[in-house]
């Protein structure tokens, strides 16, 4: 892998709004990160917070619709400007995304082996059909697959979603990508797997050096699997920096409230403060509001 020096991603001011007839809404608003090589961010919020599209909008996986402004730029060079089929090349290949959910991934009527194969042909990875069966089944075994080949051989529905995701992921790092983003990785999967493709996705990243951008609604995962945590409201980026200083020193109402609000056995769920006004308040100064005036209005965490 072509590892340059200096940080791998850099998004300044991302902006993203959709057009619906004549209406524009705005989704992302300001948002600006840097993503450090062998480092894993996680944007983490409540649902409806703008972290897909924050983390789609960096592959511009949106059609038409979608109207992106602002900065991303990938070893310098602005992703934002490029030409669609030069960036065509570049997903999957510099870039490459985990999604949700494996079994919309994957193509039901292909096996496992030839939706990897396919992918290792499109970059001209491999040239001959041996070569790269035999990657394939290297590839399966780097995702910790123990029967490579009969694995290959599978289709996705003869595979449990672990394996499914397992195999995804395997299609993710077939061209040795310098950024992996992970779109909420786990949330279709049982609850057993989904400690062990985080602890997959986290080895990956040490053995590789590549940088990841995971995007997660759970102050657990964030907390065990980040370096860094950026918390996104309403659009924006309303804090980030280390993750051991976010999630233990929140300087931000609103991720105290989001940590309060998560899930402790033995311990009564807290509330998350309704945000209702804040947008105003936090255009100005991050800190501002203080957690009294953001918990005037709370609402139970369902
Ligand atoms: N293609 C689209 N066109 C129009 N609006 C969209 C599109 N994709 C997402 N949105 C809207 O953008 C907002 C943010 O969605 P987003 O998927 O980024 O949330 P999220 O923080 O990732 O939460 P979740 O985990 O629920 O997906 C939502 O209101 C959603 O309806």
């Amino acid at each position: 892998m072509n590892m340059p020096a200096v940080a791998p991603l850099q998004v300044s001011h991302l902006e993203t709004s959709f057009r619906r007839g004549k209406q524009v809404t705005p989704i992302v608003r300001d948002v600006s990160f840097t993503l450090e090589r062998g480092r894993t961010l996680m944007l983490l919020g409540e649902s409806g917070s703008g972290k897909s599209v924050t983390a789609r909008s960096i592959l511009r996986l949106y059609g038409p619709s979608a109207v992106i402004t602002g900065s991303v730029r990938m070893n310098g060079i602005e992703l934002l400007d490029l030409p669609e089929g030069k960036m065509r090349n570049l997903r999957g290949a510099d870039i490459a995304l985990i999604p949700q959910d494996p079994t919309g991934a994957l193509d039901p009527l292909q096996t496992i082996g030839s939706q990897i194969a396919e992918v290792l042909r499109v970059h001209r990875l491999e040239s001959t059909k041996k070569a790269a069966a035999a990657r394939t089944e290297l590839l399966l075994e780097q995702v910790g697959i123990r029967e490579p080949g009969r694995v290959a051989r599978s289709y996705p529905h003869e595979l449990s979603g672990g394996m499914r995701q397992r195999a995804v992921i395997a299609i993710a790092v077939s061209c040795d990508p310098q950024i992996l983003i992970a779109d909420e990785p786990t949330t279709a999967l049982d609850v057993t797997v989904q400690a062990q493709i985080l602890d997959l996705i986290a080895d990956l990243r040490r053995d590789t050096g590549t940088a990841v951008l995971m995007v997660t609604h759970d102050v657990g995962v964030a907390a065990d699997y980040g370096d860094h945590v950026g918390v996104m409201y309403a659009g924006q980026l309303i804090e980030s920096g280390a993750a051991r200083d976010v999630l233990r020193n929140p300087q931000h109402a609103y991720t105290a409230g989001l940590l309060a609000a998560q899930p402790r056995p033995g311990v009564p769920r807290g509330t998350l403060p309704t945000m209702v006004g804040w947008s105003a308040a936090i255009d100005g100064d991050l800190v501002a509001v203080t957690p009294a005036t953001a918990h005037q209005n709370e609402q139970e965490v369902a």
